[in-house]
């Protein structure tokens, strides 16, 4: 692909998509949630009308829990509403890259190492197979296309709107001296300008497939809530707890780590380890009172 493309993006306003944003051609097309409603193919008609270039949907249901009481909301947005994509951008000869995540996966920690994109999908909550039925959708539905899988996402529109893990440590954290966090979970939290940077490379040596897209190594959620406290010079005790002692509602994979292997044999250079990003992270966020 050259270096110049037009690029219509989904989900615009959200965490990743704002960032995509920045990495993107300044004539992008945004398209936020009350530009286009995946849900309603007429709708996807509307707001892609005339467009030629690449289609980038970062939209979806990411409600992890409540998708445990609520699956049609979930698969109508990422199974369905991802399906009347793919199909739209097949009729229109359009790529679509489209956004996933490590939960999809899943493998045992005591003896586990990164999974590659060939890995077995092992799906254990409603999102996770609402958002693998959406890579299959694409997959079917047969247009060029990328689908990234990316994990515990932090970016800085966050601050402003749902908010995000690091978020919720930090605001959790102006009240209470210790807080409980699950030490049983392994995978990679990543900084959406990582990953928005990546994807535009794979975009620029034109990519087609599946691909792994976090920042490097891999930690628990334990973990990352220690070293976002002591990056932030907050002494707050981080007490581990099992995923039973926490209680969720909804399972999450106990080993998810990607191998990112096959994006950095086209980047040319490792992805920044997750404790860096995490210090990006802290020092670009405005210092207003966290969110969610
Ligand atoms: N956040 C994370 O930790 C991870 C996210 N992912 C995936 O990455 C992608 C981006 O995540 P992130 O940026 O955090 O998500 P956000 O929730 O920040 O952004 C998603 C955007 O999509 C919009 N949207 C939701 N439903 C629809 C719909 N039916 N039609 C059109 N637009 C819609 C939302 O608008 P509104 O809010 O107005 O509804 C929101 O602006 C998602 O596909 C997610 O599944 C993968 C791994 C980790
Ligand atoms: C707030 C809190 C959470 N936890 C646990 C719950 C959960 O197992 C883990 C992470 O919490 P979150 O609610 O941020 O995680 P979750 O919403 O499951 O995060 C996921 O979002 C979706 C969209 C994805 O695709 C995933 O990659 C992942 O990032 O931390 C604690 O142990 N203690 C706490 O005080």
């Amino acid at each position: 692909m050259s270096s110049h493309f037009s690029v219509a993006l989904i989900g615009a306003g959200g965490q990743l998509a704002t960032d995509l944003a920045t990495a993107l051609p300044a004539d992008t097309r945004l398209l936020p949630h009350r530009a286009i409603e995946l849900e309603a193919p007429a709708s996807i008609e509307r707001a892609l009308e005339g467009f030629t270039g690449v289609v980038i949907n970062t939209a979806g249901y990411n409600l992890v829990d409540q998708a445990e009481t609520e699956p049609e909301r979930a698969f109508a947005v990422n199974a369905f509403g991802v399906r009347n994509l793919a199909r739209y951008c097949r009729s229109r000869n359009l790529k679509l890259v489209h956004f996933s995540t490590d939960y999809v996966l899943d493998a045992d920690a005591s003896n586990a190492r990164p999974l590659d994109e060939l890995a077995l999908p092992a799906p254990s909550s409603v999102y996770a197979a609402s958002k693998l039925a959406g890579e299959h959708f694409v997959r079917a539905d047969g247009p060029e296309h990328l689908i990234i899988r990316t994990c515990g996402l932090f970016g800085i529109a966050a601050t402003k709107a749902k908010g995000n893990f690091i978020e919720t440590m930090l605001r959790l954290a102006q009240s209470r001296p210790a807080i409980s966090v699950v030490d049983d979970q392994h995978c990679t939290p990543s900084f959406t300008v990582d990953v928005a940077q990546a994807t535009v490379a794979l975009l620029k040596a034109g990519a087609q497939g599946t691909f792994h897209i976090t920042n490097a190594g891999h930690t628990t959620w334990r973990r990352l809530a220690a070293e976002v406290f002591r990056q932030a010079g907050l002494p707050v005790e981080v007490r581990p707890i099992t995923s039973a002692e926490f209680g969720a509602k909804a399972k999450r994979p106990s080993w998810s780590v990607l191998d990112c292997g096959k994006l950095e044999r086209i980047l040319g250079r490792p992805m920044p380890g997750w404790q860096d990003a995490v210090s990006r992270y802290l020092q670009a966020r405005p210092t207003a009172t966290p969110v969610s």
